[in-house]
């Protein structure tokens, strides 16, 4: 049994982390971080957890909370954890940054696309990328994973095996991708508002969204090259989520069957990533609730391109359950331990 403590567990991903941990035999949770709700009943923040949770919130002092749990998360916005962590405290317990600080491999490119000075560089190098079906093996050694933003993650498992076979070109590459509202944190925003989000739909962030960076990043070290990308998200009234659409060029002329055993070979032993049957397109509702990334692809003879999908829940597999999933890894216990979940449907 390990103990894990959560610093912005009173947020949507940390709250998301709490029902999960909830649920996996070899966890217990000793700290309920918060900033704005300190020695208030978590359950009082978060009504589901009545009579199931009994802690209160605590604060978010790492090097004290590291002293106590075995592995923490940070849940927290942009810039926090790395101004937080430090090697005494990675030398007591492991990390799982749920933010983007450790994500972006070049400290100035991190910087640039997020508009705040990185305060720990030094353990940028170090810290492994989180996205489990590609980095299992660095992941196991990790003491700092960097869990991979929502939109990176699906967009970068649908498209990541032609890539990696060189069947598209990578830089005719197109992603539109479309978001629940829980993506945008639990902070009070206006355009988050009901009457903002309900019956609306709107693209943001156009040809400047800070996860274009991390989407690139993990594309070239898939083929090898730079790559550069079109990304475009869009906010839909719903509330988890993400659907990725994403258009390539390709380079020769394929079948079904070759496309498909390209994605068999990637994603035939990964448990929760799931190719569907031909013709079928992922959807949210599919994977609501769970760990699971569907995807598939459709060939477009008449552009030569290929339609590759994906969808996920941005809070269990964009989020906690990415996080629990690293953390299995990092523990040595089952992968899948704790994340078992059925989609829910309708
Ligand atoms: N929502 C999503 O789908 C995804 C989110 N993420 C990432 O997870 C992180 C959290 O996101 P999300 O849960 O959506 O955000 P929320 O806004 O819902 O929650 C933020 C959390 O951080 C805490 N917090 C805020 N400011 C500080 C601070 N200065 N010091 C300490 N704690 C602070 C809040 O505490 P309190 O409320 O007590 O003040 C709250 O617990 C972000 O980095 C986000 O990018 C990653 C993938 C997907
Ligand atoms: C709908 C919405 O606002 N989504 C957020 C992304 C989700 C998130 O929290 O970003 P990370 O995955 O990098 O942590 C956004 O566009 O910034």
């Amino acid at each position: 049994m390990i103990k894990a403590g959560i610093i912005g567990a009173t947020g949507y991903a940390g709250n998301e982390i709490v029902r999960l941990l909830l649920g996996h035999k070899d966890v217990e949770i000793a700290w309920y971080g918060s900033r704005s709700y300190i020695d208030k009943k978590y359950a009082d923040v978060y009504r589901n957890f009545f009579q199931i949770v009994d802690a209160k919130c605590m604060d978010d002092n790492m090097a004290a909370l590291a002293d106590q749990v075995d592995v923490i998360f940070t849940a927290t916005p942009q810039g926090l954890c790395a101004s937080l962590v430090n090697e005494e405290i990675l030398s007591k317990a492991k990390v799982i940054d749920l933010s983007a600080d450790f994500r972006i491999k070049d400290v100035a490119k991190y910087e640039k696309w997020y508009g705040i000075q990185h305060k720990s560089p030094q353990f940028v190098e170090e810290a492994v990328y989180g996205l489990c079906e590609i980095n299992r093996e660095d992941i196991k050694n990790a003491r700092l994973v960097a869990n991979p933003g929502c939109y990176p993650t699906c967009s970068t498992l649908s498209i990541y095996p032609l890539v990696k076979e060189g069947m598209i070109d990578p830089n005719t590459i197109i992603i539109d991708a479309k978001s629940g509202t829980t993506g945008a944190g639990r902070g009070a925003k206006v355009d988050n508002l009901y009457c903002e989000v309900n019956e609306n739909i709107k693209a943001y962030g156009v040809a400047g969204h800070r996860h274009t960076p991390e989407i690139e990043d993990q594309l070239s070290y898939a083929c090898g090259k730079d790559v550069v990308i079109s990304f475009t998200p869009h906010l839909v009234p719903m509330n988890r989520g993400i659907l990725v659409t994403a258009y390539a060029s390709l380079t020769k002329d394929v079948s079904y069957e070759e496309v498909k055993a390209v994605y068999d070979k990637y994603y035939d032993n990964e448990q929760f990533v799931r190719v569907l049957d031909k013709d079928v397109c992922p959807q949210t509702k599919w994977v609501e609730g769970s760990n699971y990334v569907d995807v598939n692809f459709k060939l477009d003879p008449r552009t030569n391109r290929v339609i590759m999908m994906g969808a996920i829940d941005n809070l269990v597999k964009g989020a906690a359950g990415q996080a629990v999933q690293n953390m299995n890894l990092m523990f040595g216990f089952k992968e899948n331990e704790g994340l078992l979940q059925v989609p829910m449907y309708p």
